[in-house]
């Protein structure tokens, strides 16, 4: 069944993958940690130079647990998917949401082995959306160490199902997850931080060099005014400021992220993240000071509360 969007529904949820393994240095680590703006506010930051740097002779620097989303990044180079039965406009292709669950702390470099399918396919009519999971396990000892669910929201590549019922796959039907309610009440933390306008320039560097982030021509054909950020940059940001304000800056506090990216970010905007704690959950909001919009949404779940709280 292809259509004229170039969507195959039957061939892109039959596609199996093939395993992929992942490499990552401390250096990449740091270079990522860097491109969230880890120690952007004060580069002798306590919480944070643990991220860049064998702060006080530590052997190892800790890795963010976001980092997790780029060990499964099925796309080219250019930022685009590849995949049989999948033709699209890559300049119409957004990052819709990211869910992160956390088993074990991320050694500082390591060898990653990656199982990958399509969890979800849905025909949303002006749009479609296609969810890939991965579960990525650690090379040399087996554990598994984190799985991440990345949902890609293609504009205008909906309508390619053929009968009056919208197609809607999802092989986890438990694992709906869609934007969540952000409580009324006065927020528990608030964290300022400011993108830098060079910021997706330095995030890319991690692998993402879709031009939609670095090429200005290519962001106006999208429909953007100049390059946006990556959504997992913006996300990064939002999971650094919840591990500073409510984990005491113990990134192995963090157990499953969900991130829904609502509105695009220019690089140099200022970031406010808002923080609701509800048991062991972090309800969180980052909105985009200059315009005064919320951009993402989502929560952070959490093994235990630090003590200090
Ligand atoms: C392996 C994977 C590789 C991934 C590669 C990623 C490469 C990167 O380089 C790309 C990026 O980083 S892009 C930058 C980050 N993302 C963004 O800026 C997107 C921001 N969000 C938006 O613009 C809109 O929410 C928008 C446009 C997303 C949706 O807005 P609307 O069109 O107004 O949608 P709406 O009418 O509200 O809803 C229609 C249906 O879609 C569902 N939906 C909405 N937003 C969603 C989102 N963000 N994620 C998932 N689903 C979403 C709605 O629930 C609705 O469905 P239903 O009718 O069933 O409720």
């Amino acid at each position: 069944m292809a259509n004229i969007s170039g969507f195959n529904p039957e061939l892109l949820v039959s596609y199996k993958f093939p395993e992929k393994t992942f490499t990552y240095s401390e250096r990449d680590a740091v270079i990522y940690a860097l491109g969230v703006g880890a120690c952007g506010r004060d580069a002798a930051d306590d919480d944070e130079l643990r991220y860049v740097y064998h702060e006080n002779g530590l052997q190892f620097i800790q890795v963010l647990p976001t980092f997790s989303a780029l060990f499964s990044f099925e796309v080219r180079p250019t930022g685009e998917l590849d995949l049989p039965g999948l033709q699209y406009d890559p300049s119409l292709m957004l990052h819709g949401q990211q869910y992160i669950e956390l088993y074990k702390p991320f050694p500082s470099s390591a060898s990653i082995r990656n199982e990958s399918c399509i969890a979800g396919l849905h025909d949303k009519g002006k749009a479609a959306i296609i969810e890939i999971e991965t579960k990525s396990y650690n090379s040399e000892s087996g554990e598994l160490l984190c799985m991440n669910r990345m949902t890609t929201y293609f504009r205008g590549a909906g309508g390619f199902s053929n009968s009056y019922q919208p197609f809607s796959y999802s092989n986890n039907p438990t694992n709906k997850a869609s934007a969540v309610k952000i409580p009324k009440s006065r927020p528990f933390a608030v964290y300022e931080d400011c993108t830098q306008p060079s910021q997706a320039l330095l995030y890319s560097l991690s692998g993402d060099h879709n031009p939609l982030h670095l090429d200005p021509k290519i962001a106006k054909v999208a429909g953007f005014s100049r390059p946006i950020l990556h959504g997992l940059c913006t996300l990064g940001f939002a999971v650094r400021a919840i591990i500073k304000c409510i984990c005491r800056g113990d990134p192995n506090m963090v157990k499953s992220i969900l991130g829904r990216f609502l509105l695009h970010v220019y690089p140099g905007e200022t970031l406010i993240t808002e923080m609701w704690l509800q048991g062991l959950r972090v309800i969180y909001q980052v909105k985009v000071k200059e315009r005064n919009r919320s951009v993402l949404s989502g929560y952070v779940d959490l093994h235990r509360l630090a003590s200090s709280l």
